[in-house]
């Protein structure tokens, strides 16, 4: 059993021994040739389908998320990294090693970086998306929609930590494991692309599932109360898919948005209960919207402050505009007076920009009592292409 390791465990002698070990600890999802929906906390989430993983499936504890830059203008040699990419995201998200694995010749560095040896899927799932940029470079037609952010009242953005023509997004249940994912697909890239930032996310701020306990940001409010569900078909079809009027590749895909919002925690802390419960409009403990008893209650809109953030957020306030929230709260340390580095990594998948992330901001920005203890410091834009078939990779139709 010395040698039970992940990539064991997924071929029959592995099985034969794991299963039985491996069913209590969430492992015995790795019997099936296809992964399927994780059914039991720490499965596999499917990587092929009619969309990417990683927007409507449930959300993950935590989040590495990556912006590379590409050292090439060749869209064949991109393809074949995507080709690339596609091939080791189809193992790690079932548990396997990259390659030949870990272990390999003794006079080469092995194919996979070897941290998530024994470890389970945890599941991880891996979503990229193509900046402005990334079209720029590579001389192809970019989708109407993605157009570079406009800026934004009191945004202080950092270029260190904003833009980049590919993003990845990895989440998985273990950090280690979504670390290990972004870390092989870098290796993988050199010479091709490179990393720009990434930005490490614990604490889920959202929730695809609504009958699961709602998370809570840092500033201590539940968050992602009233979001699109995973599986509200209607809601993703209308909000967050793009349809006919994308091109091939991205139909079935998404544009993601990504904020580091930075928090002024202290500040925040400082400040009495009222004060913070009028900024959202909502109950701390219970999350219930004023004016309503519980948290999933309706939002009625008239009885929150004219300016309170949820209010201003609402899509009753905005025409109907409506985004899918998947962000995860992050701490870097602290700075050098001694405050938290600490936020709100924003994510938000839509159909289109224009009806979706740049009009809410633009009203938040504007006149929401939140922009006195937060800051935006980072910033990225990304057309995600639709699902990857069996056989197929990442933005294939792109390509070709
Ligand atoms: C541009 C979009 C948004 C940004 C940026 C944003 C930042 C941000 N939000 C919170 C905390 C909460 N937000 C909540 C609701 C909410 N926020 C947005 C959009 C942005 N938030 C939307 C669309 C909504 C839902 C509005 C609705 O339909 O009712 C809530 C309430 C709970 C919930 O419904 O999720 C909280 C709390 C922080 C701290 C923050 C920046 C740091
Ligand atoms: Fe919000």
């Amino acid at each position: 059993m010395a040698d039970l390791s992940r990539r064991r465990l997924l071929t029959g002698a592995g099985l034969a021994v794991g299963a039985g070990a491996a069913a209590g600890a969430g492992l015995v999802r790795l019997a099936q040739p296809e992964p399927v929906q994780a059914a039991v906390p720490g499965g596999p989430i499917a990587f092929h389908g009619a969309h990417q993983a990683g927007i409507a499936t449930p959300v993950q504890d935590r989040l590495h998320f990556a912006s590379f830059d590409l050292g090439l203008d060749d869209p064949k040699k991109v393809a074949e990294l995507m080709r690339r990419w596609t091939a080791a995201a189809e193992r790690m998200t079932t548990g396997q090693e990259v390659g030949t694995g870990a272990t390999g010749a003794e006079l080469a560095p092995p194919d996979d970086t070897g941290e998530a040896l024994d470890l389970p899927a945890s599941r991880l799932t891996l979503t990229v998306g193509f900046g402005p940029t990334f079209f720029e470079k590579l001389k192809l037609p970019a989708p109407d929609r993605l157009k570079e952010l406009p800026h934004f009242p009191a945004d202080k953005l950092d270029p260190a930590r904003s833009g980049g023509d590919i993003c990845v997004q990895a989440c998985a249940d273990d950090p280690q494991v979504a670390v290990h994912a972004v870390r092989n697909l870098a290796r993988i890239a050199f010479g091709a692309a490179s990393v720009r930032w990434s930005q490490l996310g614990f604490g889920k701020t959202s929730s695809t599932t609504p009958e699961a306990q709602t998370p809570r940001n840092l500033m201590g409010f539940k968050d992602g109360t009233r979001n699109i569900a995973g599986s509200d078909r209607a809601a993703l079809d209308a909000h967050v898919w793009v349809g006919q009027e994308g091109p091939e590749w991205l139909r079935g895909g998404s544009y993601l948005v990504a904020r580091r919002i930075r928090m002024h925690i202290e500040t925040w802390d400082r400040t009495s209960l009222k004060e913070q419960e009028d900024i959202f409009g909502r109950t701390k403990r219970e999350g219930a919207p004023y004016g309503a008893a519980r948290e999933h209650d309706p939002v009625p809109l008239d009885k929150l402050p004219a300016d309170a953030h949820v209010r201003l957020a609402h899509p009753d306030s905005l025409g109907g505009v409506t985004i899918l929230r998947r962000g995860y709260s992050f701490t870097d340390g602290s700075d050098n007076l001694g405050r938290l580095e600490a936020g709100l990594f924003f994510l938000a998948y839509q159909r289109d920009p224009e009806k979706g992330f740049i009009p809410i901001q633009r009203a938040l920005a504007a006149r929401d009592p939140l922009n006195e203890y937060i800051q935006h410091v980072g910033s990225g834009i990304w057309a995600c292409p639709g699902g990857v078939r069996q056989g197929s990779f990442w933005g294939e139709a792109l390509f070709s």
